[in-house]
């Protein structure tokens, strides 16, 4: 379970986020949306326990797996071995890691589709690629949390899928509690069973994610009018989404 209990961040005088509370069980996920600078990177390094809460708690096991929002610096390593650095917090001080260490950085690789990198240099992967990666190193460190700060920025179409289905994938296992951030509230309806909304500093709105994705909440957090529309394109399962009317929506 990871979760934080009436959180805040101030940064100087002013309150980045307020009194923000919940908690999320292992095998659930939880979207975060709110507009550029409105605070999720601070929320999920405050989580991750990278930024200091300026009040409330944090409720979080000793690792976390955690992705950033940068694609990693250009280092001249193999994929594999950027993958087990998220083994480093099990092997001490001097330890080097082992074979469990490498074959579960091979089992995280393969959960993310990404079996064919392990030998490529991390520098000279895209963006794209990087984070796919460094997907599988969250996933490496065995931590019941993962936390993602906008996993699919960098990704195309077909990668954003591959993505939200291993977040699917990762969740049917029940072992992990996921949380990740995302300018896309499609993400969040096709995975989160839950939703945060940064609506302001101090006023968000959480509940499960086909409630708390209403048109009112996302038109008024983005400040861009946005409509729920259900296709139902085969007659099986129909598929609810969200359009932003960009541009006004018509030329
Ligand atoms: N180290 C810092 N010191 C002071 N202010 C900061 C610091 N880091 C971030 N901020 C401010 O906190 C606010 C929230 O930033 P944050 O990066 O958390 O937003 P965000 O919602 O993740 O934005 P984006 O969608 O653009 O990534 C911004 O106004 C930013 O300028």
């Amino acid at each position: 379970m990871i979760g934080l209990d009436k959180a805040g961040v101030r940064r100087g005088p002013r309150w980045i986020f307020s009194d923000v509370s919940f908690r999320l069980e292992t095998g659930r996920i939880l979207a975060v949306l709110g507009p550029n600078g409105r605070g999720k990177t601070t929320l999920i390094k405050a989580l991750a326990g990278l930024v200091p809460l300026s009040a409330g708690r944090r409720i979080a096991p000793p690792v976390i797996g955690y992705v950033s929002q940068s694609i990693g610096a250009d280092i001249p390593y193999r994929a594999l071995d950027v993958v087990v650095m998220g083994r480093a917090l099990g092997l001490g001080l001097f330890g080097a890691p082992g074979a469990t260490d490498y074959r579960a950085a091979h089992a995280a690789l393969e959960l993310v589709g990404a079996r064919d990198f392990a030998e490529r240099p991390f520098d000279r992967l895209s963006g794209g690629e990087r984070q796919i990666v460094l997907l599988a190193r969250a996933l490496a460190t065995g931590s019941p949390a993962l936390v993602l700060d906008e996993p699919a920025s960098a990704l195309d179409l077909a990668n954003q899928d591959r993505l939200l289905r291993v977040l699917k994938d990762v969740k049917r296992q029940g072992r992990h509690a996921i949380l990740f951030s995302t300018h896309l509230p499609q993400h969040a309806l096709s995975v989160s069973d839950e939703a945060l909304l940064m609506l302001s500093a101090s006023e968000h709105a959480i509940g499960p994610t086909t409630t708390a994705l209403n048109e009112g909440d996302l038109t008024r957090l983005y400040g861009l009018a946005v409509r729920r529309v259900t296709l139902d394109l085969d007659g099986s399962a129909p598929i609810d989404t969200v359009v932003p009317l960009f541009a006004g929506a018509a030329p």
